[in-house]
């Protein structure tokens, strides 16, 4: 085997590309990774962590509001904001060491470099170097996406958010998914007053109907201006001053500061991947079978890449799986993408497993049963504070088996993945029933809804 020769290179050292790396490096396999960016891709370094730290200074000040409101001598708090993003980087900065320190120890080859695709056992990298192995896998992910409007560059994406020094006094959001969802609730609650403009309806498509509408009840009561059903037409932006124009051409206040949280789009024009004939859908994600295999033998794809969920441990048990199969023998390994639990770091969180009461009543009629509980957590009962949790399960046939679990509300977010466990196991409501409460707590509701 010659320096350039490999028996798995990858191609973007993300998630789901150093997941598969390890497990091939595990399995006995020469591996390269080519990652011209900082290790650990989206998640590690613009996605969820520094989100949840932004989340987790959020959900402190909400908690600061409420101590005062219950007798603690708090004075009103003053963020410092770059003291926090130093804290946040220190977190970050271990990670990527962890990561290195790991690379080494299994003797995997980083190349800091870009990866295109030349044939299906050929990688050629941005200084023209090639690569060979018998399998490739692709790993590039996924970038943010602005609309398209006249003026939409001015904006910011989710990246930008990262390096803002300060919370900005006026912020325009445009979109109502998860990334809307979540930054608008931490700009708020760090001091600034957002406006979300959304395209559709409601926020939050695809999710439960019900906990949206209360999200959204309990976004208003924050402070948050929801403009729905919102067609945005064009941006114009000079010095920082930002205005949204409608289809009807009228114009919206001036915003500091305007983020686009509109979707993303797939990595794999970066990487060569239809230039060797690997199939696409109409967005550009690569499509995949069961075993994530793309439609070149030999080279495959995970994560946000891929025509498959978009987080990011559904892009690491996809790798992991991958690798078992193609270097561990174990020739049936793949993931199973049903019932994956998600979480929205909104204020308050929402979980979801499952299907949704909607999807349910589509597939399986008036077989369907739902529970409810509609209750305010303790803590904010104590201090007076409006805000409620909803809590929905959703059961099928006489046997009542659960197939949606949807929390919204204060700890919903850690909550969610036992009962994950439990409707992913074939769980039916009586299980639930007989299964003895943990009170006072949120979670206990799961169990005592009738
Ligand atoms: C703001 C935000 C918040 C999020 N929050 C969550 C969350 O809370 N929970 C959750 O589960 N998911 C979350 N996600 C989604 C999650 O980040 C992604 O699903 C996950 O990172 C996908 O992993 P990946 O390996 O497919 O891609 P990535 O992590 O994006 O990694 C791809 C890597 O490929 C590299 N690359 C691209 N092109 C090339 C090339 N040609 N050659 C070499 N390298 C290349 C990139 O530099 C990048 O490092 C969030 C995403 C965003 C944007
Ligand atoms: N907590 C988490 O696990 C988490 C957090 C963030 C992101 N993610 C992952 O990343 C993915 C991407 O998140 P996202 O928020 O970018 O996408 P999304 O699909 O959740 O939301 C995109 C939003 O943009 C709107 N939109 C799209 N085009 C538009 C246009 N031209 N004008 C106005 N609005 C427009 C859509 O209507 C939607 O509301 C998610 O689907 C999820 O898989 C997960």
């Amino acid at each position: 085997m010659s320096g350039t020769d490999f028996d798995l290179i990858v191609i973007g050292g993300g998630s789901g590309g150093l997941a598969g790396a390890f497990r091939a490096a595990a399995h006995g396999a020469r591996v390269a990774v080519l990652e011209p960016g900082e290790l650990g891709g989206t998640c590690v370094n613009v996605g969820c962590v520094p989100k949840k730290a932004m989340w987790l200074a959020a959900d402190l000040s909400q908690k600061l509001a409420l101590a005062a409101q219950l007798g603690f001598a708090v004075p009103p708090p003053q963020f410092d904001w770059i003291e926090f993003v130093t804290h946040r980087q220190r977190y970050i900065a271990n990670i990527h060491n962890s990561y290195q320190q790991r690379l080494d120890a299994n003797g995997i080859a980083l190349l800091r470099t870009r990866g295109c695709l030349l044939s299906r056992d050929t990688v050629e990298t941005s200084e023209g170097v090639r690569l060979r192995a018998p399998h490739i896998l692709v790993a590039t992910g996924g970038r943010a996406q602005r609309p398209d409007v006249a003026g939409a560059e001015h904006g910011m994406v989710s990246d930008d958010f990262f390096n803002l020094c300060a919370a900005p006094e006026r912020v325009a959001v445009v979109g109502g998914g998860y990334i809307a969802v979540e930054l608008a609730g931490v700009l708020q609650s760090l001091g600034s007053r957002v406006d979300m403009f959304v395209r559709g309806r409601r926020l939050l498509n695809g999710f439960d109907e019900e906990l949206s509408l209360q999200l959204a009840e309990d976004y208003r009561q924050y402070g948050v201006k929801l403009h729905l059903d919102y067609a945005l037409r064009s941006v114009r932006g000079a010095a920082s001053k930002f205005v949204l124009r409608d289809a009807s051409n009228d114009d919206s206040a001036p915003f500091d500061a305007l983020i686009f949280a509109t979707g993303r789009c797939p990595n794999s024009d970066v990487c060569g991947a239809a230039g060797i004939g690997i199939e696409l859908d109409p967005s550009g994600h690569v499509h995949v079978d069961e075993f994530q295999n793309t439609s070149v033998e030999g080279v495959y794809a995970v994560g946000d890449v891929t025509d498959r969920v978009a987080l990011t441990p559904v892009a690491i048990a996809a790798a992991r799986r991958l690798m078992d199969r193609v270097f561990g023998g174990d020739a049936e390994s793949r993931l199973d993408y049903s019932d994956i639990a998600t979480v929205i770091f909104s204020h308050p969180p929402i979980g979801r497993v499952g299907l949704t009461e909607d999807e349910a009543r589509a597939r399986f009629g008036d077989a369907v049963r739902v529970y409810r509980s509609g209750f305010r957590p303790m803590l904010h009962a104590l201090a007076d504070s409006p805000q409620r949790s909803l809590f929905k399960l959703v059961c099928v046939g006489e046997e009542e088996r659960v197939v949606g679990i949807h929390l919204l509300g204060e700890g919903a977010d850690e909550i969610l993945q036992g009962f994950a466990v439990a409707l992913k196991r074939g769980i039916a409501k009586r299980d639930l029933d007989e299964t003895v409460a943990i009170h006072p707590t949120s979670a206990e509701e799961v169990v005592l809804m009738r």
